[in-house]
């Protein structure tokens, strides 16, 4: 073997390498977390990277001397096994990463005439995919519950009642989804709100999702933060919450729903799905509103808007995978029977 070809070899070796990792950390978007977005990411990578004409060069693969590898007993003695799907995340990662080095040096080489800007660039853009897909990873299991009932408790909607009480009663009733609305509290009232009702949530093994506040999501330590489309951007919230923390976003059309899905939201709301008086100035889309975006989103969907107990099933039907209310489960007398109503209804009626 002349020096070329060995230096061939080193690009060969790299190049499975990569494809190999690209196409494991590929797997797990695509069939584990099912996520569109993280998966053409990587898949398009991959394809920049790997579909050089050098995949086709015969003098790289007639370089390659697998069976006289002396470093290939090391590898196999050396490896131990990864415990966790993260650690599954973080080792191919590293192992593309590197990959990605040694070929940027080696494409710098006269010699192999290859294009070291290309590898650089695919690195530094692995090291943004590998943090973004760390973190698909450790919301799923709060992501997997955006299902089922989720009752936003109002504050003004309950002004004069024992809200942590009520959120109680509906926790009682068997939701696990619980968002915190107060539109016209101070920072104050709803920060110590937002941390009573967190540890009752807690106890119930539910998820707690502050509305609009970045601020009081992260003093409260919540489960999300749902935001609108006039408040703070998904982006800028991304950067501060913890990288287990869900963000819902609302959109009234379908552009901003694949937007949402595109940035990385871990689920969209659409409404107002049918006429409410909760909130009398908000846009209304209707079922077919609904139905649009369900359409063109992939992340989980939930419908919100005067919904209730004789309407629900056409919001699911239109494609809702959890039903966010207010005045049909706060204004109910029995709120702890209303929601479990509620989940009884939904989990008979439920379409696959
Ligand atoms: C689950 C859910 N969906 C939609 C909204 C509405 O959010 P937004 O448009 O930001 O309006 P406000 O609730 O902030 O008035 C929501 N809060 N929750
Ligand atoms: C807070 C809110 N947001 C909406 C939207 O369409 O974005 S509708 C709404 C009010 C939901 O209350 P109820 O279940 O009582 O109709
Ligand atoms: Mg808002």
């Amino acid at each position: 073997m002349d020096n070329l070809d060995k230096l061939w070899r080193i690009v060969d070796v790299n190049q499975n390498r990569l494809s190999e990792g690209l196409r494991i950390l590929e797997e797990i978007a695509r069939l584990y977390l099912e996520d569109e977005t993280l998966t053409s990411r990587l898949k398009n990578l991959r394809h920049s990277l790997t579909l050089q004409d050098i995949t086709s060069n015969s003098r790289l693969l007639f370089s390659r001397q697998a069976d006289t590898d002396i470093g290939a007993q090391l590898e196999t003695a050396d490896q131990s096994k990864p415990e966790t799907l993260f650690s599954v995340v973080s080792a191919n990662a590293k192992r593309a990463e590197q990959s990605l080095r040694v070929l940027e040096e080696f494409a710098g080489l006269s010699e192999t005439g290859l294009d070291a800007a290309l590898y650089s660039r695919g690195r530094f853009e692995l090291y943004t995919l590998e943090k973004d897909l760390a973190a698909r990873l450790l919301r799923k299991h709060r992501r997997d519950m955006i299902t089922g009932l989720y009752v936003a408790i109002d504050a003004d909607y309950l002004a004069g009642r024992d809200i942590p009480a009520v959120t109680r009663e509906a926790l009682e009733g068997g939701c696990r989804l619980i968002q915190l609305r107060a539109k016209t509290a101070s920072t104050r009232k709803f920060l110590a709100l937002a941390v009573n009702l967190k540890e009752i949530c807690l106890e119930y093994g539910a998820l707690f999702i502050v509305n609009d506040r970045l601020d009081i999501a992260l003093a409260c330590g919540a489960d999300g933060l749902h935001l609108g489309q006039t408040d703070m951007p998904l982006s800028q919230a991304r950067r501060f919450l913890p990288p287990d923390s869900i963000i819902g976003i609302s959109a009234d059309t379908p552009e901003q729903a694949v937007s949402a899905q595109n940035e990385g939201a871990d689920y969209v709301a659409a409404g107002a799905v049918f006429p409410t008086q909760t909130k009398p100035d908000v846009l209304f889309g209707g079922l077919s509103g609904l139905k649009a975006i369900h359409q063109v989103v992939k992340i989980p969907l939930v419908a919100i808007g005067g919904i209730n107990k004789s309407n629900f099933y056409e919001a699911m039907q239109a494609g809702a995978d959890s039903l966010c209310l207010i005045s049909a489960v706060l204004g109910a007398p029995d709120i702890k029977k209303a929601t479990s109503e509620f989940i009884t209804l939904m989990e008979a009626a439920k379409i696959d």
